[in-house]
């Protein structure tokens, strides 16, 4: 029997919610498989300096180093109730940044899907959606902005200023684009480059390097978009675009565009992978505006949890039955509140809910 040590760190907000319906299917898993996942939970976020006084304690860096995968809830408060927390240790700072380059997590896939059958959860018209939409965004994670030198403090003037730098070597652009250019080999040999090489020099290397990676994939045709065009076009025309590689800023702002085209960041997983460990975690924050309710959509979570048997485990089947079963409760016509407005025509279902309809759904599946 394959045993794997899975850190379970369930977050802020939703974060313990929806985290509860993804350990339902790890649970699911084990029974239809000759596999044992032994979870270790443990405190990162918001929730983690209220109990520690650090976002990202000792205690939970030991297990996470431990593990084989960890599961990552959302983390994060709400804009007033962050002030509660010297900025420094407020969770994106003081434990998912941290996180992000302890593990050195460079590659972040951001799928964003929405079968044609789905397309009424959409905010964009039946005829944009087509034949549904099928993409994956690949974020670059542990460069740009977010890890370059931040300086703050008062100018000869007496004015507050603030300095950050957006770096990036031409290492940290070839490996990321190793990654899309392989995904795009097995997927549908086109890949979307989105840069600002009109006025970013940081995209001026971007594009460099992505010309000298592309030798290595010459059945793969790029189409190079400038960063502002691209968010019109995912409106406009999402199913033109499959592999989408981008840099670290461009990416989580873009791929929360993704969740709108779709109808909600409930419907956005990840996966985030580095040299030796991977994490998963929604692509979305905490929701701190719905927590609590049981209301809120556990498909990102446990989307997450098919791309870490997929990625980390080796159980790609199992990973395909975990979407399956998702889709198979939405096409039942069940969904939760954020997409099932009154004359959807979806019946709406708790976050508990979806979660019992896909493990009922699993348990169906012939296994594999
Ligand atoms: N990776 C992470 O842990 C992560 C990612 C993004 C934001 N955050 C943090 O989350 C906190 C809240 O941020 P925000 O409110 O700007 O963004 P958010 O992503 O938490 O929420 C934006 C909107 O999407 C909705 N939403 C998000 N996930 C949902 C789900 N699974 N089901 C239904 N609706 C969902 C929310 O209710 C809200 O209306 C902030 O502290 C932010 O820093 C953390
Ligand atoms: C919480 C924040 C630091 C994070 C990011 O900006 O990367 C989030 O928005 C995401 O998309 O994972
Ligand atoms: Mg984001």
């Amino acid at each position: 029997m394959k045993n794997y040590k899975i850190a379970v760190l369930a977050g802020d907000g939703i974060g313990p919610e929806i985290t509860a319906e993804a350990i339902k299917v790890l649970k699911v898993i084990e029974e239809r498989n000759d596999v044992k996942f032994e979870l270790l939970p443990a405190l990162f976020g918001a929730c983690a300096y209220f109990a520690t006084g650090d976002a990202f304690p000792q205690a939970t860096i030991d297990i996470c180093d431990q593990a084989d995968a960890i599961l990552k809830g959302p983390i994060g408060l709400s804009h007033e109730e962050s002030k509660k927390i010297p900025v420094e240790k407020q969770p994106e700072r003081g434990a998912l940044l941290p996180m992000r380059r302890r593990y050195n997590t460079y590659a972040n896939f951001r799928p964003v899907s929405l079968p044609k059958s789905l397309a009424h959860f959409s905010p964009l018209k039946p005829e944009v959606i087509g034949e549904g939409i099928d993409l994956i965004m690949v974020r670059e994670l542990v460069g740009g902005l977010y890890f370059g030198n931040k300086e703050r403090g008062v100018n000869e003037q007496g004015q507050r200023y603030v300095r950050e730098t957006l770096e990036y070597d031409e290492e940290q652009i070839r490996r990321i684009m190793h990654e899309a250019f392989k995904l795009a080999q097995k997927r549908r040999k086109l890949l979307h480059n989105i840069h600002k090489s009109n006025v970013l020099m940081s995209s001026v290397l971007w594009n460099e390097v992505m010309e000298e990676v592309a030798k290595d994939y010459p059945d793969v045709q790029v189409v190079n978009y400038l960063v502002d065009a691209a968010a019109t076009a995912l409106c406009l025309k999402p199913t033109q675009f499959d592999v989408m590689v981008m840099e670290n800023m461009f990416g989580d702002i873009l791929s929360d565009q993704g969740g709108g085209i779709l109808g909600s960041l409930g419907l956005m997983p990840s996966a985030c992978i580095g040299p030796d460990k991977a994490y998963y975690e929604p692509s979305h924050g905490s929701a701190p505006d719905i927590a609590g309710k049981n209301i809120a959509n556990p498909y990102s979570m446990i989307g997450s949890v098919a791309m870490m048997l997929e990625n980390s485990f080796d159980m790609a089947d199992e990973a395909k039955n975990v979407w399956a079963a998702m889709q198979g409760v939405f096409g039942d016509g069940y969904s939760t509140a954020d997409l099932s407005k009154p004359g959807s025509g979806v019946t709406m279902i708790s976050t508990q809910e979806f979660g019992d309809k896909v493990v009922e759904k699993l348990r169906a599946m012939p296994r594999v």
